[in-house]
């Protein structure tokens, strides 16, 4: 059996890469377990300038790489060229942090004990990422997991493995141990349910959406694993009277239509003060009926194709339904769908006079759609912004700072963004709340969840 890996721009086949088998998975598994016990021996100093080599590797693979991610993707190649740096700059910010994992001693109540608290890597780690961010999601959970002496095993998304297979083999080819970071191909139902079982797995790490997310939840409960879940989202973009109007459309075009709105953190509702929503709706569409839909191969392209048929009946569902509950369409509603080839095209869309009874208000849209709604009071639109079951990225635009360290205070969400569209950065403890996931990744915090705590009490001393 094989994977088709095609271009969701043409529907043209570019590669087949072959499913592993249930043996061939398991034996992986095996290796990978057994070789954490040379790995994490292995000095924090020479495991940093290992991720170093690698991290070059793939720089010097740039181009190739990111034609990869836009081949099997669909984005364009100048996000796909800017993925590559992202995915690398969490390769170097762990570099770092693997020669910063310190224990520490705590004062005895003895003068015949000694304590100290020590840090060691969990295990061989299984991650299951998703088709957007091939290169970027891969990098953000394997450099943390072998920065901390973790050994790594992936699965990527079907759509897209072409990157991972490419950013594995560079790995190895900088002195990485094949056996301490791996790949297998495969539906994620199985190769989950093989990952969950397993007791050689001490950690899941996935990214995706937050019904599969709970299914790994509860799957590794059986065992007791680690988990770190990142997860759906579903972003209000709250603009206040006194925004600056016109950054702040720069602003929710830049978040909004990146990877054509299929970004787990995408603005997905804009909250508008009723003051200022003409202005704000007619400025938003003069600029975003300039953006250029196509094939992300081609130069000035901003707006690939989306990524499945499943997607794209979604989100044209989503329209639907808002026009047919009063929805006005400022510009776009217009796409190119071939079915037969598996090509999917939606022109960005701007919808006024949007209200809390259409699904694009409570369903992550994963699309170039912008629902425009209006509140009167910050307190009233905080509580829009908190009432779905998402809590990952939130953005505001204000020059107020008590409305900012309002909005700050009180969204329930792991990253807020105040006039800033654009917040991700590997040096950020990335992740969400609520139903948006658990854990972080990026920063200090995002090597915690790959290492356990240990602590020495020594008794019997002289005293
Ligand atoms: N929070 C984040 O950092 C983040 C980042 C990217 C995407 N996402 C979310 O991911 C979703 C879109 O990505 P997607 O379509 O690839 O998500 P998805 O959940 O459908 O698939 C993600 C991965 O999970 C695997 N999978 C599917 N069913 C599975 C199962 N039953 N058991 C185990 N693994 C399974 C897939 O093969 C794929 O590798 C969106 O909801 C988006 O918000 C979140
Ligand atoms: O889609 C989800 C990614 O995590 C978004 S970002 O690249 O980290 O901003």
């Amino acid at each position: 059996m094989k994977l088709k890996i095609k271009n969701p721009a043409t529907g043209q086949l570019v590669q087949e890469v072959p499913i592993n088998t249930e043996e061939e998975i398991q034996q992986k598994l095996k290796r990978g377990h057994e070789s954490f016990n040379n790995w994490f021996k292995v000095n924090a100093h020479y495991r940093s300038k290992l991720l170093k080599k690698w991290s070059n590797k793939v720089q010097g693979a740039k181009e190739e790489i990111a034609k990869t991610i836009t081949l099997e993707s669909g984005k364009p190649i100048q996000e796909s060229l800017n993925e590559v740096d992202y995915a690398t700059s969490y390769i170097d910010w762990y570099a770092e942090e693997a020669k910063r994992i310190y224990g520490r001693t705590i004062p005895a109540n003895s003068e015949s004990k000694r304590v100290i608290v020590t840090r060691q890597p969990v295990g061989l780690v299984a991650a299951i990422t998703p088709w957007n961010f091939p290169a970027a999601m891969m990098t953000r959970k394997a450099a943390p997991a072998l920065a901390a002496g973790c050994t790594f095993i992936i699965k990527p998304a079907e759509n897209t493995p072409l990157t991972t297979i490419k950013l594995v083999q560079l790995a190895h080819e900088a002195g990485i141990p094949e056996d301490v970071v791996q790949y297998v191909n495969g539906y994620g139902n199985e190769v989950g349910k093989l990952f969950t079982a397993s007791t050689y797995v001490k950690k899941i790490t996935f990214t995706g959406s937050t019904t599969v997310g709970k299914l790994l939840m509860k799957d590794s409960a059986d065992t007791v694993k680690h988990i770190s879940l990142e997860l759906g989202g579903h972003a209000p973009l709250i603009i206040s009277e006194d925004a600056d109007i016109d950054f702040a459309v720069s602003q929710t075009i830049a978040s909004k239509f990146r990877n054509a709105g299929q970004t787990c953190i995408c603005v997905n509702r804009v909250l508008v003060h009723e003051n200022i929503v003409d202005e704000f709706s007619e400025k938003l569409t003069k600029e975003v009926v300039k953006l250029k839909v196509g094939n992300g191969l081609e130069k000035d392209i901003n707006i690939g194709p989306i990524i499945n048929e499943k997607g794209f009946d979604k989100i044209i569902y989503q329209i639907n339904d808002a026009m047919q509950k009063g929805a006005e369409v400022l510009c776009g509603n217009n796409y190119n769908a071939n079915r037969d080839a598996g090509c999917f095209f939606i022109h960005p869309t701007v919808l006024k006079n949007v209200n809390e009874n259409m699904a694009i208000m409570q369903e992550e849209t994963f699309g170039p759609v912008i629902p425009l709604t209006t509140f009167k009071e910050i307190e009233e639109a905080v509580e829009i912004a908190n009432s779905t079951p998402y809590g990952l990225a939130a953005y505001f635009f204000t020059n107020d700072y008590r409305t900012g360290a309002y909005f700050h205070e009180n969204l329930d969400f792991g990253i807020v963004s105040w006039n800033d569209g654009a917040p991700s950065a590997a040096h950020t403890p990335f992740g969400g709340m609520k139903e948006s996931g658990l854990g972080r990744e990026g920063g200090i915090e995002g090597i915690e969840s790959y290492l356990e705590t240990k602590y020495l009490s020594i008794g019997g001393l002289k005293k």
